[in-house]
């Protein structure tokens, strides 16, 4: 029967739901910090049999809050360290049985069948393209799903049930902030504006080609862009002498001094503020590397920079620690990059940050832009808003209390709850009941999704790439326009041969592909065992500028008829959306971030401010939290 150490739980839930939760299979999707919490309350409710997937490894970052792991676990995997603390809890007895994946849930060993054997998913991931994916298969083989997450002191639970609830993709989440090239390339102001920019360098640098990074052009001595009065390209000569000196000496050249000295010409750039100053590395370094000026407290800007007082990552560099740091950083990265190949930059690699700390702060010097310390850049270039223990420990314990309901199939109970920043009637947790099914959801209901795009010049390669993968998330899209095959994806059967033609088909305009104006693509996914369609409509130019396609959800009867005219429901635009850690966060109860033009925000609002302000409602909202 039962141990003892569960007969509070027994008494407070009663012995069927426990029984329930004991014969219970349950997948845990993230052992980061919510996913850490999760687990213990599992065990500790009396769950025996769980399944988690992680497919990263412990950081020393992570420690702070995932209080499964400790220092000697650096570098191992969170699913498999996670499992061996987790079942210390249970002194690895109660008959427990958890399962550790070091995997990503994107590959194809966790496809729909796979699934299909867990009564519960329970998300405690952080980015939208894997809750994405795990919605669109627990939707497809109809398991309940518990989506969560943090940010800062804000937290959000809600309980997805096909039929029942809105999905995770029936309202479309807020993009992340993009920045203008030219604001990042040309004309920056802010030291965020530096961050980007020095994070683009890495890549260019350090990481794989890619076309598409404009950040500065490294390959001659041409200043770009710039002729003389007799239409002579302008170069410079400093150039090529930097570069037979050292890789770091000509970055530096090409980067603070080549680029500047054109942008600082540009005279109408500078008509209300100072001028960038290009510098010169022979200035600031002797012929033999050795740094000619002493180390100043004070940048150009007037910015107190290292004899502060404070923690080392928090104080401000001065200008030549940064120059210094950033020579430093060039030449060990280049090191590793001619042993390991392309980098990738990462927040939690030191010297990965390092360059883009010193990069962007002598950007900054060079636009007198205020300069920032280590600590608050990694937050700025790793879009961190700092993670809060507390608010994960509470965040898992109302995913287990929303389990509870889940398992005895008492999904008219459910919440979703809302753990907020500022008291709301004295009360920090906000239960609201869930959305139904949005019915123009293109995931949950089948609906059409209504495609703008110039077809005469957009590639297939940028459709499947930039669209269907970055934008709506598919891993591996079939293509198929009426009965006839149009492109599928997978390395595994193709010959060399295939592989090189299918890449040259890639380069096709679509137009020349079968997809002209108002074509209505279908687009099929066998892992997420999910298909769309999509209505092709052919658009020349957009009201936004960079914006090249536009998205939108649309009604199956409405899209057939070639309108361009029709309603956007949906607000995508052209962001790779992976990295947004994508919570319907509320700040306060009337201030809500999710689509304020729709209808569900606005009865989600007026819910939630009726409820906050009538006090027999807040009786209500009393009882609800007491779940
Ligand atoms: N596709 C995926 N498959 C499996 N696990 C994933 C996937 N995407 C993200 N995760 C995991 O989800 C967890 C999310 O946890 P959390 O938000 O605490 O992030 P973190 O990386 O641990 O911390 P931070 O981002 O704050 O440094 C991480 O451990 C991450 O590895
Ligand atoms: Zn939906």
């Amino acid at each position: 029967m039962t141990d003892n150490k569960f007969q509070n739980i027994i008494d407070t839930l009663g012995i069927d739901t426990f029984e329930k939760i004991r014969s219970a299979k349950v997948l845990v999707v993230g052992a980061g910090g919510i996913g850490c919490e999760l687990l213990k309350n599992l065990v500790l409710s009396g769950f025996r049999d769980i399944h988690i997937i992680d497919l990263d490894t412990i950081d020393l970052s992570n420690l702070n809050r995932q209080f499964l792991f400790r220092k000697h676990h650096i570098g191992m995997s969170k699913a498999k360290i996670a499992r061996e603390s987790v079942l210390k809890y249970c002194n690895n007895s109660d008959d427990i049985k958890i399962v550790a994946h070091h995997a990503d849930i994107k590959t194809h060993e966790f496809g729909p069948n796979y699934f299909k054997q867990f009564n519960l998913v329970m998300n405690a991931l952080d980015n939208l393209s894997a809750r994405r994916h795990v919605n669109r298969i627990c939707l497809s083989v109809d398991i309940p799903l518990i989506e969560s997450g943090t940010a800062g002191f804000l937290g959000q639970v809600s309980v997805i049930r096909k039929g029942v609830t809105e999905c995770f993709e029936c309202i479309p989440k807020v993009p992340p902030k993009e920045f203008a090239v030219c604001t990042i390339r040309s004309n920056p102001s802010a030291p965020i504006h530096c961050i980007v920019w020095a994070k683009m360098l890495f890549g260019r640098l350090f990481g794989l080609a890619d076309d598409s990074n404009a950040v500065t052009d490294m390959d001659d001595n041409i200043v770009e862009g710039d002729k003389d009065d007799t239409d002579n390209v302008i170069r410079d000569e400093l150039l090529p002498l930097a570069k037979q000196k050292s890789y770091e000496q000509w970055v530096f050249h090409k980067v603070f001094y080549t680029d500047i000295d054109r942008l600082a010409r540009m005279t109408e750039l500078w008509k209300e503020k100072k001028p960038p100053r290009p510098l010169v590395y022979d200035e600031l370094f002797s012929p033999d590397g050795q740094q000619t000026t002493t180390t100043t407290t004070t940048t150009s800007n007037g910015i107190n920079s290292s004899s502060g007082r404070g923690l080392k990552d928090q104080v401000v560099m001065s200008f030549q620690e940064n120059i210094n740091m950033f020579v430093e950083s060039i030449r060990k990265l280049q090191v590793q990059n001619e042993q390991n190949g392309a980098l990738t930059w990462d927040k939690d690699d030191n010297l990965a940050l390092n360059f883009v700390v010193s990069a962007s702060n002598i950007r900054s010097h060079i636009f007198n832009i205020p300069l920032k310390s280590k600590f608050d850049i990694k937050a700025m270039a790793g879009n961190i808003i700092p993670a809060i223990a507390t608010t994960n420990a509470i965040i898992s314990g109302l995913i287990v209390l929303e389990a509870f309901k889940v398992l005895n199939n008492e999904f008219d109970k459910c919440k979703s709850t809302y753990l907020l920043k500022q008291p709301s009637g004295k009360r920090l947790l906000l239960p609201i009941d869930p959305e139904k099914p949005k019915s123009d959801c293109y995931v949950c209901s089948q609906n059409f999704i209504t495609l703008k795009i110039n077809t005469k010049t957009t590639t297939l390669s940028q459709l499947l790439n930039d669209v269907l993968k970055k934008n709506l998330s598919f891993h591996d899209p079939i293509l198929t326009v009426g009965a006839s095959l149009l492109y599928e994806g997978g390395d595994e059967d193709l010959s060399k041969e295939e592989i090189e033609e299918r890449n040259k088909l890639e380069q096709k305009i679509i137009a020349d592909y079968k997809m002209p104006d108002n074509t209505i693509l279908n687009v099929e996914d066998y892992l997420q065992n999910f298909k769309v369609s999509i209505l092709i409509i052919h658009c020349e130019t957009f009201d936004e500028d960079g914006k090249w396609f536009d998205i939108s959800g649309k009604q199956k009867d409405q899209s057939t008829n070639n309108n361009n005219n029709h309603d956007s429901n949906n607000n995508n635009n052209n962001n790779t959306e992976d990295d947004l850690d994508d919570l319907e966060i509320i700040e306060n109860p009337v201030d809500m971030q999710i689509d304020a033009s729709s209808d569900k925000s606005t009865a989600k609002r007026k819910e939630i401010e009726s409820e906050t302000s009538d006090s027999t409602k807040k009786h209500k909202l009393n009882e609800n939290n007491e779940q």
